[in-house]
């Protein structure tokens, strides 16, 4: 079990996220607390770059590289061309070297270069610790920026054969998944995709319509800003995801542009939705945590010159420079307010003497989507692409980058805890809300009123939330009888060892007590003294053995029965004791007299009595734990299998 779990308080905090895709569900039940407890983690929009190398159309032109990197320092430097007339239709201005340094330069101009960087470099690098983050409990959002036809869907996405960030992101979300050693920790995932195409959004996982379908955007105080109807479709593994993708890039918008042959005319979001729930036995309390990934593909930056694009192309065109460019006016101002100090509008707060840009979110769908993962709860990444022989672009592009880097964002754990006694109650009241939700539901369909269509909208989606949280609660009660059989288990030779131990504990206690009631009388030595080792003549004539003649007669004139060759004399009065007893019976009195037999004897009897205490206390653990374990396999009615294998019915 992850102990940074268990390290806060229950209800310490309530950093609920927003998601574009999903809203929080704690939201759908409780207004949102005014204050965020967790600690928060602010960090800078961490930006990398890459080059690509030259593609058909550069080759055949035989192009110039004007990019360098130097992987001692990180840094980019962009080069004038040679020929004033290359490098971009604004040739005439004056152009000089820039320099500029990133968290990472990543080369990816030729394979033959040793500081080469492949799809899995670039992953490794930063992708992998984005994950990390995201079982820490934090959101995240990787975007690619950058000219059309420069990478980013070949960084984000990749092809088969090069996989990019988002479907090793995926890959490996489920190899750690798999691999979870604690039996008490279950998750969920759910992924969504949608496009925002023409200022309009598009859900990607269900088939296009003619006309096309668009969803609808809102904002709520407890859910953020999230995408009506929107699907969340769950996954249990990889290939789920990738059948996932594959719709969605199949759904998305593409076409072909002087610039790229496969150009992608819309800004495709990919969200992953992850949370964990770990049960705690010992306290019956579930601690959840719940991290949104989005990866962010945009569409490409593009002058209508260098596309030579007319009728739709050029409409589209025209959009997505729009967005692209209320997305540079959106990194400038949080640029300038270094991403903190600003309300969750996106308004600047007052009272800090600074004058503070208003952050323009709501100027297009795409940067209101993405306020948030901008400037808001999460550990944000942008991946500037760049091509190699494009000077204007390019320098837009390091510009635009360079910006981001200053840009701050401040990520909370969105972690929430429950008793079970508390889920119980929930789920109790959430079966209530929902059949009070299907009656409305029911009635609204039924009058049709063209009002109500937007409400019944919304409660479809709390009853999906709900329905969602008692699925929930099924895993954690699953959970719950896992982490018990493996306990069982675990305790199954512990048992077993203590079972043995106090069998040997009742033998002995069977041979001390017999030992007592049957103590052994010899015959005195031959000579000045007796069998104890004490002269014959200082023996007491009224010595008292337990079971010596009721005449009280002195024991050297008892007529002892001989055994064992009429060596050893035992008056035995229990009709015969196993041979072992009357062995050690020997022994005691061999070893000493009658004296200290007596307080042997007491400290045998006290010593007889600790140990039926303990096997007392033993015997009444085991019964409490089976009646646990029978409890608990009343209470969540499966796995009776395991239950009946475990001995527990
Ligand atoms: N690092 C790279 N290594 C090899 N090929 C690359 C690399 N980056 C891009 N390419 C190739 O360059 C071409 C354009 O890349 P891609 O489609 O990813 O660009 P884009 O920025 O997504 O363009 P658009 O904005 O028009 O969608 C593709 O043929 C792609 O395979």
């Amino acid at each position: 079990m992850d102990p940074r779990m268990y390290a806060r308080s229950p209800y310490d905090s309530y950093a609920y996220g927003s998601s574009a895709s999903t809203p929080s569900m704690r939201g759908a039940y409780e207004p949102a607390p005014e204050q965020h407890t967790m600690p928060e983690d602010s960090a800078n929009v961490k930006v990398v770059v890459r080059v690509r190398g030259f593609v058909k159309r550069e080759r055949e032109r035989r192009a110039q590289c004007l990019i360098r990197m130097d992987p001692r320092v990180q840094s980019t430097t962009l080069q004038p061309p040679a020929d004033a007339s290359d490098g971009g239709p604004h040739s005439h201005k004056s152009r000089e070297e820039k320099t500029f340094t990133f968290d990472k330069s990543f080369w990816s101009h030729n394979e033959s270069d040793p500081h080469y960087a492949h799809q899995e470099d670039v992953y490794r690098s930063f992708g992998e610790e984005f994950l990390d983050h995201n079982f820490d409990g934090y959101h995240t959002c990787i975007f690619a920026y950058g000219q059309t036809g420069s990478g980013k869907s070949y960084t984000m996405m990749g092809t088969p054969e090069q996989p990019g960030l988002i479907p090793r992101t995926c890959e490996t979300l489920f190899e750690r998944i798999q691999n979870e050693p604690s039996p008490n920790t279950t998750y969920n995932v759910h992924v969504s995709y949608f496009e925002v195409y023409n200022e309009h959004v598009r859900d990607l996982l269900v088939p296009r319509t003619n006309p096309p379908y668009y969803l609808k955007i809102r904002e709520s105080m407890t859910d953020g800003v999230y995408v009506q109807g929107l699907t969340d479709a769950p996954v249990k593994c990889y290939a789920d995801v990738e059948r996932l993708m594959k719709i969605g890039d199949l759904n998305r918008t593409t076409a072909s542009t002087k610039m790229n042959d496969t150009s992608s005319r819309s800004h495709a979001v990919f969200t992953i939705n992850l949370k964990q729930m770990q049960h705690s036995l010992m306290t019956d309390e579930t601690i959840e945590r719940s991290a949104r990934m989005r990866l962010v593909d945009l569409a490409g930056s593009e002058r209508a010159k260098s596309t030579e694009a007319t009728g739709q192309r050029l409409v589209e065109g025209g959009k997505i420079n729009k967005s692209l460019t209320t997305l540079g006016r959106v990194i400038a101002a949080l640029a300038q307010n270094g991403g903190s100090g600003m309300s969750g509008d996106g308004r600047p707060r007052s009272g800090h003497g600074k004058r503070r840009d208003v952050v323009p979110y709501r100027d297009s769908v795409l940067t209101w989507l993405l306020k948030d993962s901008l400037g808001g709860n999460s550990k944000t990444a942008m991946v500037a692409c760049i091509a190699p022989a494009d000077y204007d672009e390019t320098l837009s592009t390091l510009r635009y980058a360079d910006q981001a880097k200053r840009i701050r964002t401040r990520a909370t754990v969105n972690q929430d805890s429950m008793s079970g006694a508390e889920r119980d109650a929930q789920i109790a009241a959430m079966a209530e809300q929902i059949r009070q939700l299907q009656t409305s539901v029911n009635t609204a369909a039924t009058r049709r009123r063209q009002e109500e269509a937007s409400e019944l909208d919304d409660y479809q989606r709390r009853v999906e939330v709900m329905q969602r949280l008692m699925e929930e609660t099924r895993q954690v009660s699953e959970a719950k009888i896992k982490a018990l059989t493996a306990e069982v288990e675990d305790l199954r030779p512990v048992n077993a060892a203590l079972r043995a131990e106090s069998e040997t504990l009742r033998r002995h206690l069977a041979l001390a007590l017999g030992e007592l009631k049957n103590p052994i009388v010899l015959p005195p030595m031959q000579g000045d003294v007796d069998l104890y080792g004490r002269p014959e003549d200082l023996l007491e004539p009224d010595l008292e053995y337990p079971d010596s003649d009721a005449s009280g007669s002195d024991a050297s004139d008892s007529e002892p029965s001989t055994l064992h060759g009429g060596n050893a004399t035992i008056s035995d009065t229990t009709g015969g004791l196993p041979n072992a007893i009357d062995d050690d019976k020997e022994n005691a009195v061999n070893s000493g007299g009658k004296a200290r037999e007596v307080s042997d004897a007491d400290e045998d009897e006290i010593l007889a009595a600790e140990l039926q205490a303990q096997a007392d206390d033993f015997l009444k653990d085991l019964g409490l734990f089976r009646r646990k374990v029978n409890d608990d396999y009343t209470r969540f009615g499966s796995g009776e299998a395991t239950l009946a294998e475990i001995g527990v019915n």
